[in-house]
């Protein structure tokens, strides 16, 4: 059966430190992230895959309400846009989202993709253990 790929956009703003770094990402800074979150399956009887709504529920409270307007390190150890994306990926795969691909936007000129072939479902994640807070 032919599958279609639905994507649900959202952004949220957070601060973070490359502690690494060698350039200004050293410093406290902040970010406005966009991030795209992907379902791809057959279409059901109403012609759709999943509900945008639904999805953007999902992502509401496993994602947005974990990030939005937070200290990264706080959350995710070394949050790098790969390792906020791996954990973003993880938390909507323990929610039980048939996500097939999550692209994070750190700025408007670099983003980073997590898709289910590069997924390891035993993989602990920077901040897998975080709940809600
Ligand atoms: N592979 C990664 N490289 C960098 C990351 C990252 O998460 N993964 N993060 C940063 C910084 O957080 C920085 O905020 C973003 O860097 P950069 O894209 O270089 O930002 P600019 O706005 O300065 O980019 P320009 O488009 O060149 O103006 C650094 N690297
Ligand atoms: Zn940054």
């Amino acid at each position: 059966m032919t599958t279609v790929s639905v994507t649900k956009v959202v952004e949220f703003h957070a601060a973070h430190v490359l502690s690494w770094h060698p350039g200004l990402c050293s410093r406290l800074h902040g970010h406005t992230y966009k991030l795209e979150v992907s379902v791809a399956g057959p279409l059901n009887d109403h012609g759709i895959v999943a509900d945008f709504a639904d999805i953007r529920e999902v992502i509401k409270s496993h994602v947005l309400d974990r990030l939005d307007h937070r200290m990264l390190n706080d959350i995710i150890d070394n949050p790098t846009a790969e390792n906020v994306a791996v954990t973003v990926w993880c938390w909507l795969h323990d929610a039980g989202l048939a996500t097939s691909q999550v692209r994070l936007w750190e700025t408007s000129t670099a983003y980073v993709t997590v898709d289910a072939t590069s997924f390891r479902d035993d993989e602990i994640a920077p901040g897998r253990a975080h709940g809600p807070s």
